[in-house]
């Protein structure tokens, strides 16, 4: 007999409420080992709601996330720990802070080095000072910024800043990465380098789930996508059936008689190569 290996990440039937508003209603989905998942829909239909649910910024109010098996705790940083780290849909980097620097503090959830440690610069801590700078620059390359280290981040270029949010959340050591809108702002060179990074995450054993308007990178890079529309999942499968089914290009596009009202940026985010 063959079992279903258990997904890295389960959410159960999660709903999100603010107030009188269903932001997010009754949402299944799940993200296996190793697997490229790709979660699109219109403005406003829930998508960063959605994944503030799977990083404890939000508790839903009702339904549930476990990963590997576990309810995922409440607190951000408690999600980091277990193993899921996050890409924000604006720039949050350090930006005084070195390329190098900024990869070191997404370490910290890792490194163990109490208080006391810290203050008093002791063995330890200057052991696991060490090592996070190692593995800081082993990241960096990784991303092809090795010659950037030690630069600030706020004099690296917008597809560069947007490679080293990755590089930090990698240093988390993270057995999944959400990825919001990773390549809103970019040009379609820097969307190609984009997609090659994500598909080397994933070559390192890393799962991914990504947020993403442009229609071209979902198709070359997903294993399988989920569309919501006002806060539901509408469908679910292999890209190209779902780029093809009617219910997807309506929600978009709007029925025939709202035709005024479009709301296409999926249609027109997509990026000549
Ligand atoms: N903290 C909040 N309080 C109240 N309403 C919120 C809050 N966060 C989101 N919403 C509302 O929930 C709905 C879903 O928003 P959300 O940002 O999750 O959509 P989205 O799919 O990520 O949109 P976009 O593609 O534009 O980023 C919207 O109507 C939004 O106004």
């Amino acid at each position: 007999m063959t079992t279903t290996p258990q997904p890295l990440l389960q959410a159960s039937s999660v709903t999100m409420r603010f107030g009188g508003l269903t932001a997010v209603d009754s949402v299944d989905l799940t993200v296996g080992a190793g697997e490229i998942v790709g979660l699109i829909g219109p403005n406003g239909a829930g998508k960063t709601t959605f994944f503030n649910c799977l990083t404890g910024l939000y508790v839903p109010t009702e339904g549930e996330v476990r990963f590997d098996g576990a309810v995922l705790p409440p607190r951000p940083a408690k999600v980091t720990r277990a193993g899921i780290a996050r890409t924000f849909q604006n720039i949050r980097l350090f930006a005084n802070m070195t390329a190098l620097e900024n990869v070191m503090v997404g370490r910290h959830t890792r490194t163990g080095a109490g208080l006391f440690s810290a203050i008093g610069r002791g063995p330890r801590y200057r052991r696991e000072e060490r090592e996070s700078q190692e593995r800081g620059r082993e990241l960096l390359s990784f991303v092809g910024l090795d010659k950037e280290a030690g630069q600030l981040s706020r004099n690296l270029s917008y597809g560069a800043q947007r490679r080293l949010e990755i590089a930090r959340a990698l240093a988390s050591e993270p057995r999944l990465l959400l990825l919001d809108e990773p390549t809103a702002g970019m040009n379609p060179q820097e969307t190609r380098e984009t997609e090659e990074l994500v598909h080397a995450v994933r070559d390192q054993g890393i799962a991914v789930l990504v947020i993403e308007h442009d229609m071209r990178f979902i198709m070359n890079l997903c294993d399988r996508v989920a569309v919501l529309v006002q806060g539901s999942k509408l469908i679910e499968g292999a890209p190209a059936a779902v780029q093809a089914d009617e219910r997807v290009v309506e929600a978009y596009l709007g029925a025939p008689d709202d035709e005024e009202d479009l709301t296409t940026d999926w249609m027109n985010q997509e990026k000549a190569v």
